[in-house]
């Protein structure tokens, strides 16, 4: 993986950077390195995500995937990073004869639907919880196992759990001796794509998850004490700086429909590791060259409080563009549709740059297992530095309990106050 900072460094780029500013930044970068070091040496939580390249075990998820690995489907039922990280690797590199089907929500329609597409004595279940107690997870999994049974289906020869030591899934694996698996020590689920957490189907539909794990190796190597040397870090701390320089918006722009899904994964890790006591920059999920004709003109011409991070593979698949007969579109006759959608990144690139807004642009070799493996983890190393200068605690999301007691309260687990809260709202509808 490369990433180049030019067009943060222009004279015309607004907020933007200068050499003295990164080297003063690259100071704070062998700081930061070195904690990260000391944190990844003492296996620390957190930390011990940028050691899963080493510690993830490639045959024991093989192993509890031996019963289903002939599955036509894939169901991963979980939420948040117990499925962002599963479902970006098999949409980046998976094949299009298994199916990969996510319940990331509880929204009937979207369950219902997926139920209806996909034959339950074909399909593999993987259930999803670090904390084997996320509400939505727990009530997705109780819905398709009831449908398993409606269908005939032994639910207990389909299903594989990845969750913590204890809680309600761990319980009802032992109950029902389902393969189960451990999620690792030490690591948010959003850090544990390169894990059992989001390998399982890339396993069942037989991707090299050895070459994931590799290209993460790959970065976990690239870690150096300066930026100048280090890709990750470089990322990481260009993107703080921008952020301390009015860039409170990251737009995630990857030039390639297999890694849509990654913008995704990316803006929980951003948005869940950096978003704390006031301080964070706000993750913004679009897709070249799609998005060019639906918020290029935002971040073109709106306020200058962003900086927008393009992505892409050095090399593509090719599709060449037949020749045409159709007046003013021979430009377009014997072209590539890669050559095109190049052209859309390039010319994106300038645009930006030409009217201040700074970009970075990150390079994969290609988007493989080992490409892919390498840009998770590098972009998990970039938060980790940002992390650490921006100084929150990078690994938790307290934030978000308010909202999971409240809504525990309103489904009658329990009397909480913010139910209380909720019920407390200040209405004025407007019909
Ligand atoms: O894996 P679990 O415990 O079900 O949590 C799912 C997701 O919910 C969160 O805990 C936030 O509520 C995320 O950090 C996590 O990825």
């Amino acid at each position: 993986m490369n990433i180049d900072i030019g067009n943060v460094l222009i004279d015309e780029a607004e907020p933007g950077l200068d050499a003295d500013s990164l080297e003063t930044l690259d100071e704070r970068v062998r700081e930061a390195h070195q904690r990260i070091a000391d944190g990844r040496a003492r296996e620390e939580f957190g930390y011990a995500a940028l050691n899963l390249p080493e510690t993830t075990d490639p045959d024991a998820i093989r192993q509890a995937c031996t019963e289903v690995e002939d599955s036509e489907t894939i169901l991963t039922v979980g939420i948040g990073g117990s499925a962002l990280g599963a479902a970006t690797i098999t949409a980046a590199i998976g094949d299009d004869e298994t199916g990969h089907y996510v319940l990331d929500n509880v929204d009937p329609a979207r369950t219902n639907s997926v139920l209806a597409e996909i034959d339950l004595a074909e399909t593999a279940v993987h259930v999803v919880s670090r904390s084997g107690t996320t509400a939505e997870t727990l009530a997705n999994f109780l819905v398709v196992r009831e449908a398993m049974t409606d269908d005939g289906v032994d639910w207990t020869d389909r299903t594989i759990v990845t969750t913590g030591d204890d809680g309600p899934l761990r319980s009802l694996a032992k109950k029902h001796e389902l393969p189960a698996l451990d999620v690792p020590d030490g690591v948010p689920g959003r850090c544990a794509a390169l894990s059992t957490v989001g390998l399982v189907p890339a396993a069942i539909m037989g991707c090299d998850i050895e070459a994931l794990l590799a290209g993460g190796e790959a970065g976990a190597e690239s870690l150096a004490p300066s930026l100048f040397d280090c890709p990750a870090y470089a990322y990481g701390a260009v993107a703080h700086a921008l952020d301390q320089q009015g860039a409170g918006v990251n737009v995630m722009m990857p030039y390639a429909e297999g890694l849509e899904s990654f913008a995704e994964w990316f803006a929980q890790l951003w948005a869940e590791s950096l978003g704390k006591e006031g301080e964070g920059q706000t993750p913004v999920r679009a897709l070249g060259a799609t998005d060019q004709h639906s918020q290029l003109q935002l971040y073109r011409a709106g306020p200058r409080d962003k900086m927008v991070t393009l992505v892409r593979p050095e090399n593509r698949e090719s599709l060449t563009v037949p020749e045409t007969e159709i007046p003013d579109l021979d430009y377009l006759g014997n072209t590539d549709l890669g050559r095109v959608l190049d052209a859309e990144f390039d010319a994106t690139e300038a645009s930006l740059a030409d009217a201040g807004c700074p970009n970075v642009r990150i390079e994969i070799e290609r988007l493989d297992a080992h490409g892919l493996g390498r840009l998770l983890y590098d972009m998990q190393a970039a938060c980790i530095l940002a992390g650490e200068l921006y100084g929150v605690d990078t690994f938790t999301q307290p934030a978000v309990e308010w909202g999971k007691r409240a809504a525990r309260g309103l489904l009658g687990a329990g009397e909480t106050a913010e139910a209380r809260a909720v019920a407390d709202k200040y209405c004025r509808r407007i019909e």
